[in-house]
């Protein structure tokens, strides 16, 4: 008891620890953020959204300012302020440029990697760092040295994927292609060759390793709250991440070592090629501030400027020809009409060698193929800066000192009201006029950035990208290898907690977007029966092999012999199973209609599990829908042991005539005659049964009403022959059935009506309503004898009756449980036939 009592404290003041905070963290995000206040940017949502778009974090992002060109997500401290306008984002870059900067939040984040780089400091260190380096990749003489990088770089690249396709083999291009620029910035960077593309160099490959790891792990910091306590402690992602930059500064400070005891050795030689030479010229002038450290951070900076970058808009760019076969041809041609190499056509060096700066210069249309590939896919996605003081943005939006504005260059290539009705189409075209590059705003087209702080090495970049990319079009066509390793994620599970109540429409909207997908849970979960252990337990639904064979083997055995025909209504479905009329229709059993609704609402509440992941703790603790389904489920049970016990006890009676018919009719006798089962399992079998019948019966006779209403095929003769013939009737409960199936997380949503009089059979991979291969509820019940006992029902009604809703302009709901059934019942009117006639 004293243990109980404690456990019990504990997680009484854990939930309410959780609480608190969870209340604390709510008020901060809520309070004092103007929310209502139109001058404020629209809310859209908190910054917590974007944890559960983190897969589609762009597309998210579009998706949202194509409803608002500026909106706000709440976050705990600020607000962030997300803009698609150029006319804001000229305002942020350019106008008032001295009142945004790039913040403590992302200084903090990013300075272990980027250290007092030109990325992450402003002000003088900016204004410094930013004269020094514009001067140096303004010079001649670093630019024809880049560009002999470049050349050669590219001629291994090429060599490399020529084993590729001499020996047919798929191979990840976005890995080559990141190799490559790493061996140019870095060569570029420091005059040091790493050899990452050919692999030859352990400790490069070490290097570039402990460099991509790094730009991960401070990235993921963007999302992980505890990151500060995890560096204290020194634990997780964070530890690697200290690992690793110890590595990366020990590699990086050897090189300036090397480096300056060179640059002493070689004294009078001026002709300082690579940036780092450069830098440690100009070192001389101020060697109090320009330490080795400080340098050290520059041409770190530098390097991740130009690394992934490049490699990603190429990337991008192989994949985008890919798509469009013809675009790949146009550069193609325009590489041989461009490039006139002089000798030999096929040696690559010879190539590279003619790839000149007047060539670069001469091809438009590769030029536009690049800058359209950036345009939709670019390569720093969304940017961003803090608010110092508080401002008004030309759109009329006002923020707050410590903002977030953010600019999405992403969503901005897909918008309309900025590139037209074609905005999502790749089109190299909108570049080109009578054939000439014509650039575009750079509040427009954001990829580089604009304003003062520009992207430093463009026009290095599109050097690189363009000798890379003519070298690769020139010698390569590329096909994209088909296969793909898992299915696109749709979302969360949390996504179907919050749609619960159109749970599937929610799945047809997802079907409609993915053939297939995933829902990303936090436990591995199958979506067969496993939580529904306790309403199927060992019955046909929730068990495999041998177990499954036997009751399998049993109830098809069942049907050939034609024992259930026309035993299918609603009621009877029970009779079948257990040999007992519940008569749950006409009322006279109250045992029988309690049994009915506590089935329903054991359905009901294990769909529930599927979506909330603290149902296990909630049975544990009896509580919530837990408590519910224990409940009900007492009552299914109590009414189905007490049935067996006196089902065991007749059988055993010998010479009884009725005892022999039950023999032979209902499924508890058979099976109390062919196995030797115990009461447990007996309940699971006929349970599954009478789930299975209950749920998928009733629901389609329910809309089929609403489905079938019109239908005038009748025939007063009811015999099996004339079911037989009503093909129209037959199509019209199989229409029902697809596009309302009984059980709705296994339909698919495929259009396929009646096509001629006689209702033709359709594939049951296309038409899933009644599973395939594995024989539930096709032998269980039988397609045919499930669909004669519907049509046996309806004949009847529709015989003497017509019916109609009793409000049409009602939309009818769908009720979330196991099977698919119409939420508050089916209120219909039905109008005597033969009172119609009279009148
Ligand atoms: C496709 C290739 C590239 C793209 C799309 C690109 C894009 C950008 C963007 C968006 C920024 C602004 C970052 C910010 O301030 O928040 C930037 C800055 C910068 N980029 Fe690039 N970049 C590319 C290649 C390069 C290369 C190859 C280099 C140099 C080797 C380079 C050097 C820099 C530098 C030094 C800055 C900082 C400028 C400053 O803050 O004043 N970039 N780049």
């Amino acid at each position: 008891m004293d243990i109980l009592y404690a456990v019990f404290c504990i997680i009484t003041i854990a939930v309410l620890l959780l609480f608190i905070l969870f209340s604390a963290l709510v008020l901060r995000i809520f309070i004092g953020k103007s929310i209502r206040n139109l001058s404020y940017p629209p809310v859209v949502g908190t910054v917590f959204d974007q944890l559960f778009y983190f897969n589609r974090l762009y597309d998210y992002q579009t998706e949202m300012v194509k409803r608002h060109k500026t909106f706000r997500l709440l976050a705990p401290d600020q607000s962030e302020i997300y803009t698609t306008e150029p006319r804001n984002i000229e305002h942020i870059l350019k106008t008032n440029f001295s009142n945004y900067s790039k913040g403590q939040y992302n200084q903090d984040i990013l300075t272990d990697l980027f250290g007092q780089g030109i990325f992450i400091v402003d002000g003088e260190k900016w204004r410094q760092q930013r004269k020094l380096a514009s001067f140096e990749f303004s010079m001649r003489v670093l630019r024809d040295f880049s560009c002999s990088v470049f050349r050669k770089n590219a001629a291994k690249l090429v060599g490399t994927i020529y084993e590729f396709s001499k020996n047919n083999q798929v191979f990840d291009i976005q890995a080559l292609l990141m190799r490559c620029t790493l061996d140019s910035i870095f060569k570029v960077g420091f005059g040091v060759e790493l050899n990452c593309l050919e692999g030859s160099n352990a400790e490069g490959n070490e290097f570039i390793k402990a460099f991509d790891d790094s730009n991960e792990l401070v990235y993921w910091r963007y999302a992980d709250p505890l990151w500060k306590l995890k560096r204290y402690l020194n634990i997780g992602g964070e530890a690697t991440l200290i690992k690793n930059l110890k590595f990366i500064h020990n590699f990086v400070d050897k090189v300036i070592r090397t480096k300056r005891a060179q640059m002493v050795k070689e004294q009078h030689c001026n002709d300082k090629e690579d940036i780092l030479s450069r830098f440690l010229v100009e070192s001389k002038k101020d060697p109090g501030t320009m330490t080795d450290q400080y340098l050290r951070d520059i041409i770190l900076n530098f390097m991740i400027a130009g690394k992934d970058t490049t490699a990603n808009t190429l990337s991008w760019f192989i994949y985008v020809l890919c798509k469009n076969p013809l675009i790949q041809e146009n550069v193609a041609q325009e590489v041989r009409r461009v490039i006139r190499s002089p000798q030999n056509e096929d040696s690559v060096d010879n190539f590279v060698e003619s790839i000149t700066d007047e060539a670069l210069e001469e091809m438009h249309y590769l030029h536009a193929t690049l800058t359209e590939t950036l345009r939709l896919y670019p390569a720093v996605p969304v940017d961003g800066r803090c608010a110092e003081t508080d401002d008004t943005l030309p759109d009329g939006f006002k923020l707050k000192k410590g903002d977030g504005v953010y600019y999405m260059a992403y969503a901005m290539g897909r918008m309309a009201y900025i590139w037209g009705d074609d905005a999502e189409e790749f089109k190299p075209e909108r570049w080109l006029k009578n054939g000439t590059f014509q650039p575009e705003s750079p509040f427009k087209f954001v990829a580089f950035n604009a304003g003062p702080r520009i992207c430093l090495g463009k026009d290095f970049a599109y050097r690189q990208m363009k000798i890379v990319s003519a070298a690769l079009v020139h010698f390569f066509s590329r096909k994209l290898q088909g296969k793909k390793k898992y299915h696109p994620i749709g979302g969360t599970v949390f996504n179907q907690l919050l749609n619960f109540h159109r749970l599937h429409d929610y799945m047809a909207d997802l079907a409609g977007k993915y053939k297939t997908y995933r829902l990303i849970a936090p436990f591995r979960r199958t979506l067969q029966l496993r939580h529904s252990g306790d309403l199927f337990g060992d019955g046909i639904f929730a068990v495999d092999g041998h177990k499954w064979r036997e009751q399998e083997k049993c109830q098809a055995l069942s049907f050939l012999q034609g024992i259930f025909f026309m035993k299918s209504t609603f009621d009877s479905i029970s009779e079948v199973a257990i040999g007992v009329e519940l008569d749950s229709l006409g009322g006279s059993n109250e045992e029988g209609a309690k049994f009915s609704v506590a089935t329903d609402d054991v359905s009901m509440t294990t769909l529930w599990r599927y979506v909330d992941v603290l149902w296990k703790l909630k049975r544990a603790l009896n509580v919530g829908s837990e408590a519910k389904l224990k409940k009900s489920l007492q009552v299914v049970d109590e009414f189905a042991y007490k049935l067996i016990h006196s089902r065991t006890q007749q059988m055993n009676m010998p010479g009884n005539d009725s005892v022999m018919r039950m023999k032979k009719d209902d499924l508890l006798s058979r099976f109390l005659q062919l196995t030797d089962a115990t009461p447990k399992y007996l309940r699971d079998i006929t349970m599954n049964f009478i789930i299975a019948g209950k749920g998928g019966e009733e629901i389609k006779d329910a809309t089929g009403c609403k489905e079938v209403a019109d239908i005038s095929e009748f025939s007063a003769c009811l015999t099996e022959e004339a079911l037989g013939k009503m093909h129209y009737l037959h199509a019209a409960l199989t229409e029902t059935l697809r596009i309302y199936p009984a059980v709705a997380v296994k339909s698919s949503n495929q259009r396929d009506g009646l096509t001629k009089t006689v209702a033709s059979s359709t594939s049951p991979f296309k038409f899933t309503a009644f599973q395939v291969s594995r024989g539930w509820p096709s032998s269980l019940f039988g397609e045919g004898l499930c669909l004669s006992a519907d049509e046996d029902i309806l004949v009847y009604l529709l015989r003497f009756f017509t019916v109609k809703l009793s409000d049409e302009r009602k939309a009818v709901k769908y009720r979330p449980m196991l099977t698919l059934a119409i939420d508050g019942g089916l209120i219909v009117r039905t109008f005597h036939r033969m009172d119609q006639k009279t009148a």
